[in-house]
């Protein structure tokens, strides 16, 4: 039976199957032309079950479900939990209200603790917005998502800065340590922001946990990773953790905690 993963997200849309995990990545944001070579795509894999996160994009969510339904496909958006269990981990989301969390952010914390067992972990993700969050690690295969941070991704800073202020142009230049032109300060100041982000999470966490390891995933990391490394040797760039934390709760369907 092929199952269908989808993590639709802000800007992109990536997906997969349970059996190939290798991601598909579809740019949605203000498109709608992708559609009927998406819908045909899937129809070839005559998936029978599909399983998703949805945290934007309403109306195409909505589509989706529809395209679904027409051709008979059980289909679950899997929102956050108060506590995911399966047969090696046990994750509880501390959030005020765990409901409140952001699907991607939980479906993402499951797939990193999957896929990086035995740690505290900071899992980055660069998107649209840039989300930092705490997973430490209490006992063997037990873990609590503490919390986490949500400051706008880099080019949605740049895009903030150039609308609030129409006389700096949008143009993105290179990190300098002392920037002497307008493209250049305006990409040092948006690294070293998403930088000065993750490093005071990581001495947040390290309160927690001395070692904690840090994932970093995103459409944007690639910009920033560079910047990271010099400060933080064991960062990991691992890519699409929302389908790697879908495919463990498709698997633990029925024995997992959905509460
Ligand atoms: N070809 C691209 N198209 C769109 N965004 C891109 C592209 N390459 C890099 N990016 C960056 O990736 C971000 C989207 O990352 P992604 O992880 O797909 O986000 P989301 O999960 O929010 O949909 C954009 O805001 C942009 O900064
Ligand atoms: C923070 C987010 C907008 C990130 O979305 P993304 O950039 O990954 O598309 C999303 O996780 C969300 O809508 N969260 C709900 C609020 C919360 O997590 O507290």
């Amino acid at each position: 039976m092929t199952t269908l993963l989808i993590d639709l997200g802000n800007t992109a849309l990536k997906w997969c199957t349970l059996d190939d995990p290798q991601p598909r990545t579809v740019v949605h944001r203000d498109r709608t032309d992708f559609k009927e070579a998406l819908y045909a795509e899937w129809l070839a894999l005559r998936p029978e079950r599909v399983v998703g996160s949805a945290v934007a994009a309403p109306n195409l969510a909505f589509s989706m479900t529809k395209f679904f339904n027409d051709h008979g496909w059980v289909w679950e958006w899997l929102r956050p939990q108060a506590v995911f269990r399966n047969e090696t981990l046990t994750l509880v989301n501390c959030y005020d209200n765990p409901m409140r969390l952001g699907a991607d952010r939980w479906n993402a914390a499951i797939g990193a603790v999957s896929a990086s067992p035995g740690r505290t972990l900071l899992v980055v993700h660069m998107g649209t917005a840039t989300t930092v969050d705490t997973i430490v690690r209490e006992s063997e295969g037990s873990y609590r998502f503490e919390g986490g941070r949500i400051a706008p991704g880099p080019t949605l800073m740049l895009k903030g800065l150039t609308d609030g202020i129409p006389t700096l142009s949008n143009e993105m230049g290179v990190w300098q340590p002392f920037p002497t032109a307008t493209r250049d300060a305006i990409a040092t100041g948006i690294i070293d922001a998403q930088v000065g982000l993750v490093l005071r999470a990581l001495d947040e966490a390290a309160r927690k946990d001395p070692n904690p390891l840090l994932l970093l995933a995103g459409g944007a990391a690639g910009f920033v990773a560079p910047h990271l490394k010099g400060a933080i040797p064991e960062l990991r760039v691992h890519h699409n953790l929302v389908l790697q934390g879908l495919a463990a709760r498709a698997v633990a369907s029925g024995t997992e905690t959905a509460t």
